[in-house]
């Protein structure tokens, strides 16, 4: 059995997870805590600059301490933070976001009050997510455990939009649903506000057969919040898809969800085909795009270029203020969604969508000695290394990133602060709350 000792907590660093040292120095990193917090600890694993503890015992809790609402919180791998309050979250959030500017080198510690505003609120704290992924294992569906691929079974998950929830239920108690689940891996939950309804999408281990079929159409004509089943087999193009009616094409199947009209001025429907990329948490990303336009409202609308546009997020109200946007993305789909969008919005004229990577996009734009006066950089998790020497030839006043890592978005920042960028304003947009993921929009200047 492994030591049980006490420490306080002296911090929270990325991932949510609480730091604190043993009386020797050695770094000791442990979930579920607070800062400030005296503990008892389980050593469970030992590393070379850290060892890895478990909570056993609060010995003076944080004020800042709340019930977690969820019954599997203690166990379940998804969420960090529900034992604190959401404005200690904020709080901490925005902590770790300036030591990470700061050890980065981007700025200095005394640079930071002016640099990284006020974190931006998610307008829901729970019921936000417009997906979920569950795992499945032995006919049962949940999420896996926080230190191994153990499976937690769920039938309802606080973050997961109500929609979702409602038809998780409905599922765990539906006979043709069991029977799909026995040769699942995992499972999605989309909730499409458009439609006011639910997609499921099964990943599935073997070809789909015929009562496969049946069962998933007998699910839709049984649930009135389920829209569609899709089946992605594995190593085969995803589908096929079944509504109530029978099967139906997956291109034809459409996620739709509308921006009010006082965000950019009148009313913005967006649709996506399934598979594409939309921000998981639908409100939190009205105020993305409100940052977004006050961080360009008082330059003279001209041209912007959007190289992870996907179905037209950003670039389509860039363009309703009265931007050219020129938009690209890898994934064909999503380019399809991106026209279709501007062109149902009669924005047509003002955007230019093409399928291409950011990285072949910026080079043939260079070689065509295009120029823009704004870029958006929105890439995936992994950022965008390889696209940051070839910027500066593209001429911009202002870049405007959007990240969802921290750490490569400090890499990254590094070298456009290199080819001649400064930061000048970094806001925490709270995309995901409850959990130790982060969402930073920045806002850089040309020297
Ligand atoms: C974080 S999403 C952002 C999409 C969009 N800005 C939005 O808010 O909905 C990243 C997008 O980049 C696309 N993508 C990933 N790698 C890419 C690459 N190398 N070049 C171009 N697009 C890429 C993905 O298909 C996805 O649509």
């Amino acid at each position: 059995m492994s030591k049980s000792v006490e420490l306080t907590v002296d911090k929270i660093i990325k991932g949510g997870l609480g730091l604190g040292r043993l009386p020797d120095g050695q770094v000791v990193m442990v979930p579920r805590v607070l800062p400030g917090e005296r503990v008892r600890v389980q050593l469970r694993r030992s590393h070379k600059q850290y060892q890895e503890a478990d909570l056993l015992e609060l010995l003076t809790p944080s004020a800042q301490r709340i019930p977690p609402i969820c019954p599997v919180y203690d166990t379940c791998g998804g969420c960090d933070f529900q034992h604190a309050t959401y404005e200690e979250q904020l709080r901490l959030k925005n902590g770790i976001l300036g030591e990470t500017l700061c050890r980065a080198g981007l700025c200095r510690e005394e640079e930071l009050p002016d640099l990284l505003g006020a974190p931006l609120a998610s307008p829901q704290i729970f019921g936000y997510r417009q997906r979920i992924r569950l795992q499945v294992a032995q006919g049962m569906m949940g999420y896996f455990s926080r230190q191994s691929h153990k499976l937690i079974p769920v039938s309802r998950c606080p973050l997961a939009g109500e929609g979702i929830n409602s038809v998780l239920a409905a599922l765990s108690a539906s006979r043709p649903f069991q029977a799909l689940l026995s040769m699942a891996s995992a499972m999605e939950l989309l909730e499409n506000p458009g439609h006011n309804s639910v997609i499921l999408l099964i990943h599935y281990t073997r070809k789909t057969r015929p009562g496969d079929h049946q069962a998933a159409r007998l699910l839709c004509q049984a649930l009135p919040l389920l829209e569609a089943v899709i089946f992605n087999v594995e190593g085969q193009a995803k589908g096929p898809c079944f509504s109530d009616a029978g099967e139906i094409p997956l291109s034809g199947l459409r996620v739709e969800f509308s921006l009010p009209e006082g965000l950019c001025g009148q009313p913005l429907t967006l649709a996506l085909e399934s598979g594409g990329f939309c921000q998981v948490n639908l409100g939190q990303n009205e105020n993305c795009i409100r940052l977004l336009l006050e961080w360009t409202r008082e330059m003279e609308p001209t041209k912007a270029l959007d190289l992870f546009c996907g179905m037209g997020n950003f670039s389509l109200p860039l363009a309703m203020l009265g931007w050219q946007v020129t938009g690209m993305d890898m994934q064909r789909s999503t380019i399809r969604s991106a026209v279709r969008n501007a062109e149902a919005a009669g924005l047509a004229d003002r955007c230019q969508f093409s399928q291409e990577s950011a990285t072949k996009a910026a080079r043939r734009l260079l070689a065509e000695k295009a120029t823009f006066d704004c870029l958006l950089l929105d890439p995936p998790r992994s950022g965008c290394a390889e696209l940051i020497p070839l910027l500066p030839g593209l001429a911009a006043r202002r870049i405007i990133y959007i990240s969802c890592d921290p750490a490569t978005l400090a890499r990254d920042l590094a070298g456009l602060i290199q080819a001649s960028y400064r930061l000048a304003e970094v806001r925490l947009v709270d995309m995901f709350p409850q959990t130790g993921h982060q969402e930073t929009m920045v806002r850089m200047e040309r020297e």
